[in-house]
């Protein structure tokens, strides 16, 4: 279970949120939406306990398994040694990771599909290549809960498809409750159950992704006409922006 009770954050006298709860059992996983700079980080940093709260309590476990949004730390590690680093909790202070330790890390970038990267540096990689590796480092950890801000921002479509089925994997074996933010409805469709849209005015909406997730919460979200398109042949469906300037057929 991860999640914040009536949590409000200030920064000087400006309030980001207030009055914000929402809990994720596990077994579940919620998306998070909302514009640029509403507080969506914010509120997962409030949630780990790395931003201070000023009203309210958060939950969450002491080992979380977290992909920040950018990553610039681990300049010049190689990849291995960065995924290992998510095995450093379960270490003890002085202690050292072992073959087992690095196993993990090797199966973990694996599954994201990053083993190639392993000997390079972190820092040589692209955007996106990072984040694989991120990903791979929380998963690394072992805990049953992973905070995601924006896992597929960098990613290209393939790979943002390798994120979506690594994720739903994840969620239907019910043993993790996962949180993310992004600014993909369609991903959030794709693989949250629940979701949590910090509306630009207001308190945040919160339900069943289904109810919540629909074209007209979302123009209140963002403010720009949104609409359903079936994918023909898929029996899948899509929800896309009607920007300003988009060709009509
Ligand atoms: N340490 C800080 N001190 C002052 N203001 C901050 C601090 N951290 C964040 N903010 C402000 O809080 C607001 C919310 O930031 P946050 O990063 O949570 O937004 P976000 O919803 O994740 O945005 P984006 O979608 O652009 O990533 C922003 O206006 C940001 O400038």
């Amino acid at each position: 279970m991860i999640g914040l009770s009536t949590a409000s954050v200030r920064f000087g006298n400006r309030t980001i949120f207030e009055n914000l709860s929402f809990s994720v059992p596990k077994g579940e996983c919620m998306a998070i939406l909302g514009p640029n700079g509403r507080g969506k980080t914010t509120a997962l940093r409030a949630m780990l306990g790395f931003q201070r709260i000023d009203t309210g309590q958060r939950r969450a476990p002491d080992i979380v398994g977290y992909v920040p949004q950018t990553a610039t730390s681990q300049a010049s590690y190689r990849v291995i040694d960065v995924v290992v680093m998510g095995r450093a909790a379960g270490l003890g202070l002085f202690g050292q990771p072992k073959a087992e330790d690095f196993a993990v890390a090797r199966q973990a970038l694996e599954r994201v599909g990053a083993a190639r990267f392993e000997a390079e540096r972190f820092d040589h990689l692209s955007g996106g290549e990072r984040q694989l590796v991120l990903l791979a480092r929380a998963m690394a950890t072992g805990s049953d809960v992973l905070v995601l801000d924006e896992p597929g921002a960098a990613l290209d479509l393939a790979n943002q498809q390798r994120l979506l089925t690594l994720l739903d994997g994840l969620r239907q074996s019910r043993d993790k409750a996962i949180v993310f933010t992004t600014h993909d409805p369609n991903h959030a469709l794709a693989i949250a159950d629940t979701a949590l849209l910090m509306l630009p005015d207001g308190p945040a909406l919160k339900g069943k992704v289904d109810e919540v997730v629909t074209p007209e919460h979302l123009q209140r979200l963002y403010g720009v006409p949104m609409c359903f398109v079936a994918l023909e042949g898929t029996g899948q469906r899509a929800v896309l922006p009607a920007f300003a300037g988009a060709r009509a057929a």
